[in-house]
């Protein structure tokens, strides 16, 4: 297919959604929305966590049948029943949690899709598409690499591939930036920018409104299910609008007094921690948190963060150096022993490794607590005692989609989030490791999430936040260090670290 092939412009609307109703288990998730798509657009998607952004991209792609309503495309309202019938109508998404099969390389993905799409192909056809189809998007990606080996952004262009010869016209990527770095999110969306370009319709649902401003043509904003602003041309229009109408006016919140920090109670002296394969992937870190400080780790992903994490969590081992929590010596303590001194973990990948999505909210809120005896013994848990403390973290943490017996597997992304803080920023926790805490999550509930960091700092706790967005880092940190090829710079106050000192350490060139 050519690009010229994709181009729709002059046609019907590439997809026209209208009066989309969709409930689960009685609990509306869609009331009358609609969306309208055009080729030759990006088209963002917006509106709060929750608000059914991800459940009406899968009704139009036939994951989801809709309650009512109707869904067009390309001027025929054919009822598209599977997503195999989406695509082959044109439409295809890449999802939040990918799709492919990670034993299989790159080719054997292809090949496989081609296959159930009725277009069977050779191993060999298979991986002569791939470097053709990527040489013309220019990328790299090698058809015979396994894809639990690539990098996220290369799982993702892999999605995007597959998806793209497969046929797709109508391409639906649902918060593909949430898991890139700055850098791999800004290739991402000028290669979005490009397909549309070329004549293909792109929907973008996306969280962060500088994307919106810089990539895309129009706007659909969603709330409640319902969609408030349809289609609005993004040239020349207020972000803040967009703002107010995705998740209502945002309260100031006054910049808290400075604290003056307390005791250590994070001492990290030469740090060497390796990757599965062997290479070093932190290497000599040092640092001291104290009470009542936030430090901030700034870096590109992939320079060693999540190992540092995975190590002070006492899931993966320390070759060399030592860790003291609160007082305590703890480089080789096992988990428990870490959660008693009082840390909490925001993993960045939480569906992976912090929350169990086939356990109801309740007893995800409970794990750390079990073994603390909050609930009572171990072999007399107290059921409502767990309950009435997860209704509580619901109100509290305004979890929406779901009660307290709802398996966390159903919430939206952002939901999964914020209950993950309601559990990890309980009473008890008093050193944070927070990595990338506000990833996937609106504007209301990043502000929430920044707030309970402040808070829980303020009151004695202290926090290593480590993530990829300056913006976050300036905003909460009191000093701030950057991560580049697994070493750490040393940590400056906040208020001598300019945007482009920290950008010349993150090149490392500095
Ligand atoms: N398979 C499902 N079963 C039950 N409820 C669901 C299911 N999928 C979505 N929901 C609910 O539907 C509502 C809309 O969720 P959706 O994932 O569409 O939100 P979203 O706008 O994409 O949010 P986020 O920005 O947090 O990803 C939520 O209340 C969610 O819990």
């Amino acid at each position: 297919m050519t690009p010229s092939d994709t181009s729709g412009r002059g046609r019907a609307p590439a997809l026209l959604m209208r009066d989309i109703d969709k409930a689960f288990d009685g609990h509306p998730a869609l009331t009358g929305a609609g969306f309208r798509l055009e080729y030759g657009h990006v088209h963002a998607l917006v509106g709060e966590n929750g608000a059914g952004k991800s459940t009406i991209m899968n009704v139009a792609t036939a994951v989801y049948a809709a309650d009512a309503g109707e869904v067009i495309v390309d001027g025929y309202g054919t009822a598209l029943r599977t997503p195999a019938e989406a695509l082959s109508a044109g439409l295809g998404m890449v999802h939040q949690h990918f799709r492919l099969v990670g034993r299989f390389t790159v080719a054997e993905n292809v090949a496989l899709a081609l296959g159930g799409a009725g277009q069977p192909c050779s191993l060999s056809e298979a991986a002569r598409r791939v470097r053709e189809k990527a040489a013309e998007l220019d990328f790299r990606l090698d058809p015979h690499a396994r894809v639990e080996r690539l990098s996220i952004a290369e799982q993702q262009r892999a999605e995007v591939l597959r998806v793209l010869l497969l046929g797709a016209r109508i391409l639906i990527l649902d918060e593909p930036t949430a898991v890139l770095t700055a850098a791999e999110a800004r290739a991402l969306l000028a290669l979005v920018r490009r397909l549309a370009d070329e004549g293909r319709a792109v929907a973008l649902v996306t969280h962060k409104l500088h994307e919106v401003a810089g990539y895309c043509d129009r706007v659909t904003i969603m709330r409640q299910g319902r969609t408030v602003l349809a289609a609005a041309e993004v040239a020349g229009a207020d972000l803040n609008d967009f703002a107010r109408l995705a998740v209502g006016e945002l309260p100031d919140t006054p910049r808290p007094a400075p604290v003056t920090p307390g005791a250590p109670l994070l001492e990290i002296e030469n740090l060497s921690v390796r990757r599965g394969d062997g290479s070093a992937a932190v290497e000599g870190l040092s640092l001291s948190l104290r009470a009542g400080e936030i430090l901030g780790i700034a870096g590109v992903g992939g320079n060693g963060q999540p190992e540092l994490v995975d190590c002070l969590s006492g899931l993966s081992p320390a070759v060399a150096g030592t860790v003291r929590l609160a007082g305590q010596e703890a480089t080789r303590a096992p988990v428990r022993r870490r959660r008693r001194a009082g840390l909490a973990v925001i993993p960045a990948d939480r569906s992976d490794s912090a929350l169990i999505g086939g356990l109801p909210l309740a007893q995800n809120l409970a794990l750390t607590g079990v073994w603390r005896g909050a609930f009572g013994p171990f072999w007399w848990l107290n059921k409502a005692r767990m309950r009435r403390a997860a209704e509580t973290a619901i109100t509290e943490r305004d979890i929406r989609g779901g009660g307290v017996a709802t398996p966390a597997g159903l919430l939206s992304g952002g939901n999964a989030q914020k209950l993950l803080l309601a559990r990890e920023l309980g009473p008890g926790a008093r050193v944070i490791v927070a990595h990338s805490p506000s990833r996937g999550l609106d504007l209301r509930a990043t502000r929430a999430v920044h707030d309970a960091l402040r808070q829980a700092v303020r009151e004695g706790a202290a926090c290593l936040l480590i993530s990829e967005d300056l913006e976050e880092i300036m905003t909460l940190s009191n000093r701030i260090a950057v991560m580049n090829h697994g070493r750490l710079s040393a940590p400056m106050p906040v208020a001598e670290a300019s945007a482009q000192a920290l950008g010349a350490l993150m090149a490392g060139h500095a």
